[in-house]
Protein backbone atom coordinates (compact mmCIF):
# COMPACT_ATOMS: atom_id res chain seq x y z
CA UNK A 1 0.00 0.00 0.00
CA UNK A 2 0.90 3.65 -1.13
CA UNK A 3 2.16 5.13 1.94
CA UNK A 4 -0.58 7.87 3.48
CA UNK A 5 -0.62 11.69 2.81
CA UNK A 6 -0.93 13.49 6.70
CA UNK A 7 -3.58 15.91 6.72
CA UNK A 8 -4.17 16.09 10.54
CA UNK A 9 -7.15 15.39 11.68
CA UNK A 10 -8.80 16.67 15.00
CA UNK A 11 -11.77 16.06 16.71
CA UNK A 12 -13.53 19.16 17.54
CA UNK A 13 -14.51 20.35 21.54
CA UNK A 14 -17.36 22.18 19.97
CA UNK A 15 -20.08 21.27 21.51
CA UNK A 16 -21.94 18.32 19.93
CA UNK A 17 -24.40 19.14 17.19
CA UNK A 18 -28.32 17.96 18.09
CA UNK A 19 -29.94 15.03 16.80
CA UNK A 20 -32.25 17.35 14.75
CA UNK A 21 -35.18 14.42 14.76
CA UNK A 22 -35.20 14.14 18.42
CA UNK A 23 -34.21 18.00 18.95
CA UNK A 24 -31.85 16.54 22.02
CA UNK A 25 -27.88 16.12 21.94
CA UNK A 26 -26.55 12.50 21.57
CA UNK A 27 -25.09 10.73 24.67
CA UNK A 28 -21.43 11.20 25.06
CA UNK A 29 -19.19 8.11 26.30
CA UNK A 30 -16.18 8.01 27.46
CA UNK A 31 -13.45 7.12 25.50
CA UNK A 32 -12.57 3.23 26.26
CA UNK A 33 -10.52 0.43 25.52
CA UNK A 34 -12.09 -3.25 26.81
CA UNK A 35 -10.71 -6.16 28.00
CA UNK A 36 -11.07 -9.24 25.55
CA UNK A 37 -14.25 -10.76 26.37
CA UNK A 38 -13.42 -14.41 25.43
CA UNK A 39 -12.51 -15.38 28.69
CA UNK A 40 -15.42 -13.82 30.68
CA UNK A 41 -18.97 -14.45 31.24
CA UNK A 42 -22.25 -12.48 32.52
CA UNK A 43 -23.43 -13.84 35.57
CA UNK A 44 -27.00 -12.71 36.41
CA UNK A 45 -29.34 -13.68 39.74
CA UNK A 46 -32.79 -12.97 37.83
CA UNK A 47 -35.69 -11.62 39.27
CA UNK A 48 -34.83 -7.72 40.01
CA UNK A 49 -37.43 -5.33 38.58
CA UNK A 50 -35.77 -2.28 36.82
CA UNK A 51 -36.93 1.25 37.08
CA UNK A 52 -34.96 4.38 36.02
CA UNK A 53 -33.90 5.96 33.05
CA UNK A 54 -31.36 4.60 30.22
CA UNK A 55 -29.90 6.00 27.21
CA UNK A 56 -30.35 4.30 23.74
CA UNK A 57 -26.54 4.51 21.73
CA UNK A 58 -26.24 5.42 18.21
CA UNK A 59 -27.61 2.60 15.61
CA UNK A 60 -24.73 -0.53 14.80
CA UNK A 61 -26.19 -0.74 11.61
CA UNK A 62 -26.89 2.27 10.53
CA UNK A 63 -23.21 3.43 11.84
CA UNK A 64 -21.43 0.47 10.20
CA UNK A 65 -22.91 1.41 7.40
CA UNK A 66 -22.20 4.96 7.49
CA UNK A 67 -18.85 4.09 7.97
CA UNK A 68 -18.28 2.20 4.60
CA UNK A 69 -20.18 5.29 3.04
CA UNK A 70 -17.21 7.83 4.62
CA UNK A 71 -14.92 6.10 1.26
CA UNK A 72 -17.50 7.58 -1.22
CA UNK A 73 -16.40 11.10 0.41
CA UNK A 74 -13.73 13.26 0.26
CA UNK A 75 -11.89 15.18 3.02
CA UNK A 76 -12.74 14.25 6.58
CA UNK A 77 -16.18 12.96 7.33
CA UNK A 78 -17.08 13.62 11.12
CA UNK A 79 -19.94 11.40 12.40
CA UNK A 80 -21.44 11.67 16.23
CA UNK A 81 -23.13 9.04 17.99
CA UNK A 82 -21.51 6.36 17.02
CA UNK A 83 -21.90 3.19 18.99
CA UNK A 84 -18.63 1.82 20.93
CA UNK A 85 -18.95 -1.75 20.01
CA UNK A 86 -16.67 -4.10 18.12
CA UNK A 87 -18.08 -4.16 15.15
CA UNK A 88 -17.69 -0.60 14.74
CA UNK A 89 -13.84 -0.98 15.73
CA UNK A 90 -13.31 -3.58 13.30
CA UNK A 91 -15.19 -1.19 10.61
CA UNK A 92 -12.54 1.39 11.63
CA UNK A 93 -9.58 -1.47 11.25
CA UNK A 94 -11.06 -2.20 7.65
CA UNK A 95 -10.72 2.12 6.87
CA UNK A 96 -7.23 2.05 8.28
CA UNK A 97 -6.04 -1.13 6.28
CA UNK A 98 -7.08 0.67 3.56
CA UNK A 99 -5.32 3.81 3.87
CA UNK A 100 -7.99 6.18 5.19
CA UNK A 101 -7.41 7.77 8.56
CA UNK A 102 -9.72 7.48 11.53
CA UNK A 103 -9.89 8.75 15.03
CA UNK A 104 -12.36 7.73 17.60
CA UNK A 105 -13.21 9.10 20.80
CA UNK A 106 -16.86 9.36 22.49
CA UNK A 107 -19.07 8.62 20.38
CA UNK A 108 -17.10 10.52 17.48
CA UNK A 109 -15.15 9.31 14.93
CA UNK A 110 -13.43 11.24 12.32
CA UNK A 111 -12.58 9.75 8.36
CA UNK A 112 -10.35 10.93 5.86
CA UNK A 113 -9.97 8.57 2.76
CA UNK A 114 -8.12 10.87 0.25
CA UNK A 115 -4.98 8.29 1.49
CA UNK A 116 -6.95 4.73 0.60
CA UNK A 117 -4.69 3.01 -1.90
CA UNK A 118 -5.38 -0.49 -1.54
CA UNK A 119 -8.86 -2.19 -2.76
CA UNK A 120 -8.55 -5.13 -0.83
CA UNK A 121 -9.56 -4.81 2.53
CA UNK A 122 -8.07 -7.42 5.09
CA UNK A 123 -9.42 -10.76 5.11
CA UNK A 124 -9.33 -11.10 8.98
CA UNK A 125 -11.56 -8.04 9.83
CA UNK A 126 -14.32 -8.79 7.07
CA UNK A 127 -14.60 -12.59 8.65
CA UNK A 128 -15.64 -10.89 12.03
CA UNK A 129 -19.03 -9.59 10.62
CA UNK A 130 -21.07 -8.48 7.82
CA UNK A 131 -20.95 -4.83 7.19
CA UNK A 132 -17.81 -4.64 5.99
CA UNK A 133 -18.31 -6.46 2.67
CA UNK A 134 -21.15 -3.46 1.91
CA UNK A 135 -17.18 -1.58 1.21
CA UNK A 136 -17.77 -3.19 -2.27
CA UNK A 137 -19.87 -0.75 -3.43
CA UNK A 138 -17.65 2.84 -2.40
CA UNK A 139 -14.41 0.95 -3.38
CA UNK A 140 -15.45 -0.16 -7.08
CA UNK A 141 -17.06 2.94 -7.72
CA UNK A 142 -14.22 5.56 -6.36
CA UNK A 143 -11.29 2.99 -7.98
CA UNK A 144 -13.09 1.15 -10.88
CA UNK A 145 -11.95 -2.30 -8.93
CA UNK A 146 -12.55 -3.70 -5.88
CA UNK A 147 -11.85 -7.50 -4.01
CA UNK A 148 -13.88 -7.90 -0.92
CA UNK A 149 -13.59 -11.28 1.06
CA UNK A 150 -17.04 -13.08 1.83
CA UNK A 151 -18.14 -11.43 5.22
CA UNK A 152 -18.99 -13.08 8.08
CA UNK A 153 -21.49 -11.85 10.89
CA UNK A 154 -23.73 -13.41 12.95
CA UNK A 155 -24.22 -17.02 12.06
CA UNK A 156 -28.34 -17.61 10.89
CA UNK A 157 -28.51 -18.44 8.16
CA UNK A 158 -26.86 -18.79 4.25
CA UNK A 159 -26.61 -14.79 3.51
CA UNK A 160 -25.39 -15.18 0.13
CA UNK A 161 -24.08 -12.24 -1.68
CA UNK A 162 -26.28 -12.88 -5.22
CA UNK A 163 -27.71 -9.41 -5.17
CA UNK A 164 -24.43 -7.03 -4.41
CA UNK A 165 -22.59 -9.00 -7.56
CA UNK A 166 -25.93 -8.86 -10.03
CA UNK A 167 -26.62 -5.14 -9.16
CA UNK A 168 -22.96 -4.21 -9.26
CA UNK A 169 -22.77 -5.54 -13.37
CA UNK A 170 -26.17 -3.84 -13.81
CA UNK A 171 -24.09 -0.84 -13.37
CA UNK A 172 -21.52 -1.70 -15.79
CA UNK A 173 -18.77 -4.07 -13.66
CA UNK A 174 -17.34 -7.16 -14.38
CA UNK A 175 -17.72 -9.47 -11.08
CA UNK A 176 -16.52 -12.40 -10.16
CA UNK A 177 -16.63 -15.22 -7.20
CA UNK A 178 -12.90 -16.57 -6.83
CA UNK A 179 -11.70 -18.38 -3.95
CA UNK A 180 -13.99 -17.32 -1.56
CA UNK A 181 -13.46 -13.26 -3.00
CA UNK A 182 -15.45 -11.17 -4.82
CA UNK A 183 -13.60 -9.14 -7.49
CA UNK A 184 -15.33 -6.22 -9.39
CA UNK A 185 -13.49 -4.30 -11.92
CA UNK A 186 -15.29 -1.60 -14.12
CA UNK A 187 -15.10 -2.02 -17.98
CA UNK A 188 -11.31 -0.58 -19.34
CA UNK A 189 -10.95 1.00 -16.17
CA UNK A 190 -13.69 3.92 -16.23
CA UNK A 191 -16.25 4.39 -13.48
CA UNK A 192 -19.03 2.38 -12.99
CA UNK A 193 -22.49 3.66 -14.85
CA UNK A 194 -26.02 3.97 -13.75
CA UNK A 195 -28.41 1.56 -13.91
CA UNK A 196 -31.57 -0.44 -13.31
CA UNK A 197 -31.76 -2.89 -11.31
CA UNK A 198 -34.79 -4.47 -9.29
CA UNK A 199 -33.72 -6.50 -6.22
CA UNK A 200 -35.90 -9.66 -5.95
CA UNK A 201 -34.81 -9.42 -1.96
CA UNK A 202 -35.21 -5.92 -0.21
CA UNK A 203 -31.56 -6.83 1.29
CA UNK A 204 -30.37 -4.51 3.46
CA UNK A 205 -26.87 -4.33 2.39
CA UNK A 206 -27.55 -4.71 -1.18
CA UNK A 207 -29.57 -2.19 -0.87
CA UNK A 208 -26.77 -0.06 0.77
CA UNK A 209 -23.62 -1.08 -1.00
CA UNK A 210 -25.61 -0.18 -4.25
CA UNK A 211 -26.85 2.69 -3.05
CA UNK A 212 -23.31 4.20 -2.15
CA UNK A 213 -21.84 2.74 -5.67
CA UNK A 214 -24.31 4.60 -7.66
CA UNK A 215 -23.55 7.86 -5.51
CA UNK A 216 -20.33 7.83 -7.65
CA UNK A 217 -21.38 6.43 -10.88
CA UNK A 218 -21.75 8.35 -14.18
CA UNK A 219 -25.54 8.75 -14.64
CA UNK A 220 -28.73 8.25 -13.18
CA UNK A 221 -29.83 4.60 -11.27
CA UNK A 222 -32.98 3.34 -10.44
CA UNK A 223 -33.07 0.50 -7.77
CA UNK A 224 -36.50 -1.29 -7.42
CA UNK A 225 -37.77 -3.34 -4.43
CA UNK A 226 -35.18 -1.78 -2.13
CA UNK A 227 -35.16 -2.22 1.70
CA UNK A 228 -36.75 0.70 3.35
CA UNK A 229 -34.64 0.39 7.27
CA UNK A 230 -34.50 3.84 8.88
CA UNK A 231 -30.74 2.50 8.70
CA UNK A 232 -30.91 2.72 4.66
CA UNK A 233 -32.98 6.23 4.71
CA UNK A 234 -30.29 7.23 7.29
CA UNK A 235 -27.31 6.18 4.96
CA UNK A 236 -29.35 8.29 2.03
CA UNK A 237 -29.34 11.11 4.50
CA UNK A 238 -25.60 10.76 4.80
CA UNK A 239 -24.95 10.66 1.50
CA UNK A 240 -27.57 13.11 0.75
CA UNK A 241 -25.35 15.66 3.04
CA UNK A 242 -22.32 15.02 1.65
CA UNK A 243 -23.35 16.01 -1.96
CA UNK A 244 -25.22 13.11 -3.43
CA UNK A 245 -28.72 12.96 -4.81
CA UNK A 246 -30.46 9.80 -3.46
CA UNK A 247 -34.15 9.86 -4.12
CA UNK A 248 -37.09 7.68 -2.65
CA UNK A 249 -35.47 6.43 0.75
CA UNK A 250 -38.10 4.73 3.30
CA UNK A 251 -39.86 3.87 -0.31
CA UNK A 252 -39.53 0.69 -2.36
CA UNK A 253 -37.39 2.16 -5.35
CA UNK A 254 -33.89 4.93 -5.18
CA UNK A 255 -33.68 7.72 -7.87
CA UNK A 256 -29.71 8.10 -7.60
CA UNK A 257 -28.02 10.52 -9.57
CA UNK A 258 -24.44 9.81 -9.75
CA UNK A 259 -21.99 12.29 -8.73
CA UNK A 260 -18.35 12.91 -9.68
CA UNK A 261 -17.27 13.24 -5.70
CA UNK A 262 -18.63 13.56 -2.53
CA UNK A 263 -17.81 15.78 0.01
CA UNK A 264 -17.09 15.82 3.83
CA UNK A 265 -20.55 16.04 5.74
CA UNK A 266 -20.70 16.32 9.68
CA UNK A 267 -23.79 13.82 10.32
CA UNK A 268 -25.46 12.13 13.58
CA UNK A 269 -26.11 8.76 13.45
CA UNK A 270 -30.00 7.33 14.55
CA UNK A 271 -30.70 5.50 18.18
CA UNK A 272 -30.29 2.55 17.63
CA UNK A 273 -33.82 1.25 17.25
CA UNK A 274 -33.06 -2.84 18.05
CA UNK A 275 -30.79 -1.71 21.39
CA UNK A 276 -34.49 0.23 22.44
CA UNK A 277 -36.22 -2.51 21.81
CA UNK A 278 -33.98 -5.40 23.50
CA UNK A 279 -34.45 -3.06 26.41
CA UNK A 280 -38.57 -2.72 25.78
CA UNK A 281 -38.33 -6.69 26.12
CA UNK A 282 -35.80 -6.24 29.55
CA UNK A 283 -39.07 -4.11 30.97
CA UNK A 284 -41.29 -6.52 29.86
CA UNK A 285 -40.02 -9.77 31.27
CA UNK A 286 -39.37 -7.95 34.41
CA UNK A 287 -42.75 -6.49 34.96
CA UNK A 288 -40.43 -3.37 35.05
CA UNK A 289 -41.42 0.56 34.17
CA UNK A 290 -38.30 2.92 33.29
CA UNK A 291 -37.70 5.20 30.40
CA UNK A 292 -35.16 5.53 27.82
CA UNK A 293 -34.36 8.18 25.17
CA UNK A 294 -33.56 8.87 22.48
CA UNK A 295 -36.51 6.58 20.75
CA UNK A 296 -38.01 7.31 17.44
CA UNK A 297 -41.19 5.35 17.62
CA UNK A 298 -41.88 5.05 14.24
CA UNK A 299 -38.92 2.76 14.06
CA UNK A 300 -40.08 0.79 16.33
CA UNK A 301 -44.04 0.61 15.81
CA UNK A 302 -44.13 -2.99 15.31
CA UNK A 303 -42.25 -3.93 18.53
CA UNK A 304 -44.64 -1.65 20.46
CA UNK A 305 -47.59 -2.93 18.81
CA UNK A 306 -46.75 -6.30 19.71
CA UNK A 307 -46.18 -5.25 23.37
CA UNK A 308 -49.13 -2.99 23.80
CA UNK A 309 -51.07 -5.62 22.83
CA UNK A 310 -49.93 -7.67 25.56
CA UNK A 311 -50.40 -5.45 28.01
CA UNK A 312 -47.65 -2.93 28.10
CA UNK A 313 -47.70 1.20 28.33
CA UNK A 314 -46.06 3.20 26.76
CA UNK A 315 -45.87 6.99 26.86
CA UNK A 316 -43.85 9.75 25.82
CA UNK A 317 -42.80 11.52 28.35
CA UNK A 318 -40.71 13.98 26.37
CA UNK A 319 -39.44 14.50 23.33
CA UNK A 320 -38.03 11.47 22.13
CA UNK A 321 -38.23 9.65 25.93
CA UNK A 322 -40.38 6.85 25.86
CA UNK A 323 -42.10 5.40 29.16
CA UNK A 324 -42.54 1.92 28.84
CA UNK A 325 -44.50 0.14 31.72
CA UNK A 326 -44.71 -3.42 32.03
CA UNK A 327 -46.48 -4.21 35.71
CA UNK A 328 -48.42 -7.70 34.36
CA UNK A 329 -50.23 -7.50 38.30
CA UNK A 330 -52.48 -4.45 36.18
CA UNK A 331 -53.82 -6.83 34.08
CA UNK A 332 -54.20 -10.03 36.72
CA UNK A 333 -50.81 -11.96 35.89
CA UNK A 334 -48.11 -12.47 32.94
CA UNK A 335 -48.48 -11.29 29.94
CA UNK A 336 -50.81 -12.55 26.97
CA UNK A 337 -48.67 -14.55 24.59
CA UNK A 338 -48.54 -12.76 21.11
CA UNK A 339 -47.75 -14.44 17.88
CA UNK A 340 -44.84 -12.74 15.74
CA UNK A 341 -43.69 -13.28 12.11
CA UNK A 342 -40.18 -11.25 11.01
CA UNK A 343 -40.01 -9.15 7.66
CA UNK A 344 -38.63 -6.30 5.86
CA UNK A 345 -39.07 -2.94 7.38
CA UNK A 346 -42.15 -2.15 8.88
CA UNK A 347 -42.97 -5.78 9.31
CA UNK A 348 -41.25 -7.35 12.62
CA UNK A 349 -37.52 -7.21 12.96
CA UNK A 350 -35.71 -10.45 12.86
CA UNK A 351 -32.97 -8.76 14.92
CA UNK A 352 -35.82 -8.50 17.53
CA UNK A 353 -37.21 -12.46 17.23
CA UNK A 354 -34.90 -14.16 19.67
CA UNK A 355 -35.50 -11.40 22.26
CA UNK A 356 -39.30 -11.41 22.24
CA UNK A 357 -39.11 -15.30 21.96
CA UNK A 358 -37.48 -14.98 25.48
CA UNK A 359 -40.44 -12.84 26.65
CA UNK A 360 -43.29 -15.22 24.85
CA UNK A 361 -42.00 -17.99 27.27
CA UNK A 362 -43.45 -16.38 30.17
CA UNK A 363 -46.41 -15.33 28.96
CA UNK A 364 -50.09 -16.66 29.06
CA UNK A 365 -50.92 -19.31 26.72
CA UNK A 366 -48.83 -20.25 23.29
CA UNK A 367 -47.16 -18.03 20.35
CA UNK A 368 -46.17 -19.35 16.95
CA UNK A 369 -42.69 -16.99 15.47
CA UNK A 370 -42.02 -17.51 12.05
CA UNK A 371 -38.61 -16.38 11.63
CA UNK A 372 -39.01 -15.14 7.77
CA UNK A 373 -35.82 -13.51 7.02
CA UNK A 374 -33.25 -16.10 7.49
CA UNK A 375 -33.62 -19.12 7.18
CA UNK A 376 -31.48 -20.64 10.22
CA UNK A 377 -32.32 -18.07 13.12
CA UNK A 378 -33.36 -20.80 16.05
CA UNK A 379 -29.74 -20.85 17.86
CA UNK A 380 -31.28 -19.35 20.62
CA UNK A 381 -33.90 -21.94 21.16
CA UNK A 382 -31.78 -24.36 22.10
CA UNK A 383 -30.15 -22.69 25.15
CA UNK A 384 -33.54 -20.78 25.74
CA UNK A 385 -34.39 -24.77 26.63
CA UNK A 386 -31.71 -24.85 28.82
CA UNK A 387 -32.90 -22.27 30.96
CA UNK A 388 -36.49 -24.40 31.47
CA UNK A 389 -38.68 -22.69 28.18
CA UNK A 390 -41.08 -24.68 26.38
CA UNK A 391 -40.41 -24.44 22.42
CA UNK A 392 -40.95 -26.76 19.63
CA UNK A 393 -39.04 -25.90 16.11
CA UNK A 394 -40.05 -27.07 12.55
CA UNK A 395 -38.11 -25.25 9.94
CA UNK A 396 -38.30 -21.46 10.67
CA UNK A 397 -41.15 -21.67 12.52
CA UNK A 398 -41.36 -21.86 16.65
CA UNK A 399 -44.05 -23.12 18.50
CA UNK A 400 -43.89 -21.46 22.25
CA UNK A 401 -45.59 -22.86 25.64
CA UNK A 402 -45.94 -20.10 27.73
CA UNK A 403 -45.01 -19.94 31.52
CA UNK A 404 -46.96 -23.18 33.33
CA UNK A 405 -48.63 -22.99 36.07
CA UNK A 406 -46.17 -23.12 38.83
CA UNK A 407 -43.11 -23.19 36.04
CA UNK A 408 -40.67 -20.74 35.44
CA UNK A 409 -37.00 -20.24 33.96
CA UNK A 410 -34.50 -20.85 35.96
CA UNK A 411 -31.04 -20.23 36.09
CA UNK A 412 -28.46 -22.15 33.94
CA UNK A 413 -24.81 -22.26 32.01
CA UNK A 414 -25.50 -21.04 28.39
CA UNK A 415 -23.73 -19.81 25.52
CA UNK A 416 -24.29 -17.14 23.16
CA UNK A 417 -23.59 -18.42 19.79
CA UNK A 418 -24.67 -15.06 17.91
CA UNK A 419 -25.31 -11.38 18.90
CA UNK A 420 -29.26 -11.98 19.29
CA UNK A 421 -29.26 -14.99 20.76
CA UNK A 422 -27.09 -13.19 23.67
CA UNK A 423 -29.45 -10.38 23.98
CA UNK A 424 -32.26 -12.86 24.34
CA UNK A 425 -30.43 -15.12 27.13
CA UNK A 426 -29.61 -12.02 28.64
CA UNK A 427 -33.40 -11.13 29.07
CA UNK A 428 -34.26 -14.89 30.19
CA UNK A 429 -31.79 -14.69 32.80
CA UNK A 430 -33.17 -10.82 34.10
CA UNK A 431 -36.47 -12.87 34.56
CA UNK A 432 -35.16 -16.73 35.40
CA UNK A 433 -35.16 -17.82 39.03
CA UNK A 434 -31.62 -18.07 40.42
CA UNK A 435 -27.82 -17.72 38.56
CA UNK A 436 -27.80 -17.70 34.79
CA UNK A 437 -24.14 -17.49 33.68
CA UNK A 438 -23.67 -16.35 29.79
CA UNK A 439 -20.43 -17.73 28.29
CA UNK A 440 -19.83 -16.35 23.94
CA UNK A 441 -19.49 -11.94 25.11
CA UNK A 442 -17.69 -11.51 22.03
CA UNK A 443 -20.96 -11.89 20.13
CA UNK A 444 -23.25 -9.59 22.35
CA UNK A 445 -20.00 -6.91 22.47
CA UNK A 446 -20.32 -7.09 18.40
CA UNK A 447 -23.19 -4.58 18.89
CA UNK A 448 -23.89 -3.57 22.35
CA UNK A 449 -22.47 -0.98 24.01
CA UNK A 450 -22.62 -1.64 27.84
CA UNK A 451 -25.28 -3.30 27.82
CA UNK A 452 -24.52 -4.65 31.44
CA UNK A 453 -23.78 -1.33 32.82
CA UNK A 454 -27.02 0.02 31.83
CA UNK A 455 -29.12 -2.67 32.93
CA UNK A 456 -27.37 -2.69 35.86
CA UNK A 457 -27.79 1.34 36.15
CA UNK A 458 -31.85 0.42 35.85
CA UNK A 459 -31.40 -2.23 38.84
CA UNK A 460 -30.57 -5.46 37.19
CA UNK A 461 -28.07 -8.14 39.44
CA UNK A 462 -25.59 -8.46 36.41
CA UNK A 463 -21.79 -9.07 36.24
CA UNK A 464 -19.32 -9.35 33.72
CA UNK A 465 -16.52 -12.16 35.45
CA UNK A 466 -13.78 -13.86 34.42
CA UNK A 467 -14.47 -17.29 33.45
CA UNK A 468 -11.38 -18.45 35.36
CA UNK A 469 -12.52 -16.21 38.93
CA UNK A 470 -15.23 -18.80 39.25
C1 LIG B 1 -24.88 -5.02 9.21
C2 LIG B 1 -26.33 -5.02 8.97
O1 LIG B 1 -26.91 -4.03 8.58
N1 LIG B 1 -26.97 -6.14 9.29
C3 LIG B 1 -28.40 -6.21 9.17
C4 LIG B 1 -28.75 -6.46 7.74
O2 LIG B 1 -28.10 -7.67 7.37
P1 LIG B 1 -28.01 -8.06 5.83
O3 LIG B 1 -27.79 -6.85 5.03
O4 LIG B 1 -27.04 -9.17 5.75
O5 LIG B 1 -29.46 -8.62 5.61
P2 LIG B 1 -30.26 -8.72 4.23
O6 LIG B 1 -31.39 -7.78 4.28
O7 LIG B 1 -29.29 -8.63 3.12
O8 LIG B 1 -30.78 -10.22 4.29
C5 LIG B 1 -32.13 -10.53 4.22
C6 LIG B 1 -32.32 -11.78 3.40
O9 LIG B 1 -31.85 -11.56 2.08
C7 LIG B 1 -31.03 -12.62 1.66
N2 LIG B 1 -30.05 -12.12 0.68
C8 LIG B 1 -29.30 -11.02 0.97
C9 LIG B 1 -28.36 -10.56 0.07
C10 LIG B 1 -28.19 -11.23 -1.14
O10 LIG B 1 -27.36 -10.87 -1.99
N3 LIG B 1 -28.95 -12.32 -1.40
C11 LIG B 1 -29.89 -12.78 -0.52
O11 LIG B 1 -30.56 -13.77 -0.78
C12 LIG B 1 -30.38 -13.09 2.96
O12 LIG B 1 -29.89 -14.40 2.86
C13 LIG B 1 -31.54 -12.99 3.93
O13 LIG B 1 -32.33 -14.13 3.87
O14 LIG B 1 -30.16 -6.57 7.61
C14 LIG B 1 -30.71 -7.67 8.34
C15 LIG B 1 -32.20 -7.71 8.05
O15 LIG B 1 -32.85 -6.62 8.57
C16 LIG B 1 -30.42 -7.51 9.82
O16 LIG B 1 -30.82 -8.68 10.47
C17 LIG B 1 -28.93 -7.30 10.06
O17 LIG B 1 -28.72 -6.91 11.40
C1 LIG C 1 -27.64 -10.07 12.23
C2 LIG C 1 -27.05 -9.04 12.82
O1 LIG C 1 -25.87 -8.50 12.49
P1 LIG C 1 -24.92 -8.87 11.24
O2 LIG C 1 -25.69 -8.58 10.01
O3 LIG C 1 -23.77 -7.97 11.40
O4 LIG C 1 -24.58 -10.32 11.36
C3 LIG C 1 -27.72 -8.36 13.95
O5 LIG C 1 -27.35 -7.20 14.23
O6 LIG C 1 -28.58 -8.96 14.60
Amino acid sequence: MASIPNPSIHLSKSPKPTFTSLQRAPPLTICTLKSPNSDQKLVIHGGSKLSGHVEISGSKNSALAVLAGTLCCSGASKLHNVPDISDVRTMVSILRTLGARVEMCGGEVVVESDGVRSVEPCCDELRKMRAGFFVLGPLIARFGEAVVALPGGCDIGSRPVDLFVNGLRALGAVVELRQRKVEAVTANGKGLVGGRFHLDYPSVGATETLMMAASLADGVTVLSNVAKEPEVVDLARFLNNSGASVEGAGSGTLVINGRKRLLVPEFIVIPDRIEAGTLMVAASITGSCFSMSPVVPSHLSSVIDKLSAAGCKFKHTSFGNLEIAAIPSMLGGNFQGFDVTTGPFPTFPTDLQPQMMALLTICKGSSIVKESVFEGRMNHVRELQKLGARIKVCGSTALVYGKQKGRSLRGSHVVASDLRTGASLVLAGLAAEGITEIDGLSHIDRGYENLEFKLQSLGADIRRRSITSS
